[in-house]
């Protein structure tokens, strides 16, 4: 086999390994590792929840014999760090360990890398690959990337819509998905760090907005309420999680609990958009209803939609959003399906 495709080979491992960090590593990306000495993989590590050690600290401690590292090619989807964090420079531990040569799928456009680890590597003559397999590697990241080069979070709109086109009723919930979907929803909610919905759906739904379905972290939740309508009764108001209240009226906070008020005369998107990057949240998923999801496709602030769509016809009702997208994913689910979209429009902020 040609190099190149030997080390595509090696790569799709690290991307495969890489997913088993999704939503535990935030704010840092996760990442993936492996390394390999005479075409054998010796080590493998992803990185740790946040403040653990990074994959390619893994990937060297799982490593049996640290003789063979010299002799061996180190594999990683994202550039070594460079600074210290909460744990010492990956790429000081590289050299120091005098790994022969390192791969690497992606540089790191955080501000403190930014091709400062792949800089370290070559100036103390480790031999450097770059962009290996780039495009899968830029996909595994692209909540962290696009937060770093965007300066908001990566934006999911999720729905569910009937055969007929229709999510929701005017007064009351109404399930459409099945208990699969529902569980997949629930995994979802786990690798997103926020989670949104309009005040109707708030108010309609009485939604919990919780993973309780899957294992992992429940996001924070947030809701668009100008006049403060959502009883306090209401789940969202349960502080069973840290949930944020966009509203015109108070500025509050208490342990999980943030009424925050922001201009409604001004654009509101904007704002909300802006206290998340500021918070830190590299990742929003916006669960409806029609009316909200709307405004983030008018404002064409979205990156992804995950369509559910059962087999149900209801001939009335709120019609779900419509949507111009590229579609990237199509799956089934007994009588449920799923299409996943991918927002290729380019605004100024692109
Ligand atoms: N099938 C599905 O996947 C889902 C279905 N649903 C269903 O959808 C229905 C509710 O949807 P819908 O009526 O469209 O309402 P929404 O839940 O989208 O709420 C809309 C309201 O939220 C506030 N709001 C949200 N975004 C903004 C913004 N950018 N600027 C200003 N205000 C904003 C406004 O409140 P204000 O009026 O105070 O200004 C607005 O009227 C329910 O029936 C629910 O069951 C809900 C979620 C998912
Ligand atoms: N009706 C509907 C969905 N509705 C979404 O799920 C929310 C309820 O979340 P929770 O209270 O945590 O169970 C609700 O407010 C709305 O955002 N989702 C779906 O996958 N399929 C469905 O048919
Ligand atoms: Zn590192």
């Amino acid at each position: 086999m040609k190099q190149q495709s030997i080390d595509e080979m090696y790569m799709s491992r690290c991307i495969q390994i890489a997913a088993n960090g999704l939503g535990t590593t935030y704010p840092n990306p996760f990442v993936g590792s492996v390394i390999v000495h005479n075409n054998k993989i010796i080590g493998e590590g992803f990185t740790s929840e946040y403040g653990g050690p990074h994959a390619e600290v893994n990937a060297i401690n799982s490593v049996k014999n640290p003789e063979l590292l010299k002799e061996s090619t180190l594999y990683v989807t994202l550039e070594p760090c460079a600074h210290f964090g909460k744990t010492p420079p990956c790429a000081d531990l590289i050299i120091k360990k005098e790994i022969k040569r390192v791969v690497i799928g992606t540089l790191d456009p955080f501000s403190k890398v930014n091709g400062q680890g792949y800089l370290r590597l070559l100036k103390n003559g480790v031999d450097v690959t770059l962009n290996i397999l780039e495009n899968e590697c830029l996909e595994l990241n692209k909540r962290f990337l696009t937060f770093h080069q965007k300066k908001r979070p990566y934006i999911i709109l999720k729905w569910a819509q009937t055969e007929d086109g229709y999510m929701g009723r005017d007064d009351i919930q109404k399930w459409i998905t099945n208990q699969y979907s529902k569980q997949l929803v629930h995994k979802w909610r786990t690798e997103e760090e926020a989670i949104l919905v309009g005040k109707n759906t708030a108010l309609i739904d009485n939604p919990q907005l919780n993973s309780r379905l899957w294992n992992g972290k429940n996001p924070l939740r947030i809701a668009i309420d100008k006049n403060l309508a959502i009883p306090r009764s209401f789940h969202l108001f349960d502080q069973s999680q840290p949930t944020v209240i966009f509203n015109s009226l108070e500025d509050v906070e208490e342990e999980n609990l943030f009424l925050k008020k922001i201009d409604f005369s001004e654009k509101i998107i904007p704002q909300v958009i802006d206290y998340l990057y500021q918070k830190n949240i590299q990742s929003l998923i916006i669960e409806g209803g029609s009316d909200t999801i709307q405004y983030f496709i008018e404002t064409n602030l979205w990156d992804e939609a995950r369509i559910l769509s059962s087999d149900t016809i209801w001939n009335e009702g709120i019609l779900a959003p419509r949507i111009k997208g590229t579609r990237i994913g199509k799956y089934r689910f007994l009588n449920d399906e799923l299409n996943i979209f991918e927002n290729r429009i380019q605004t100024e902020e692109s």
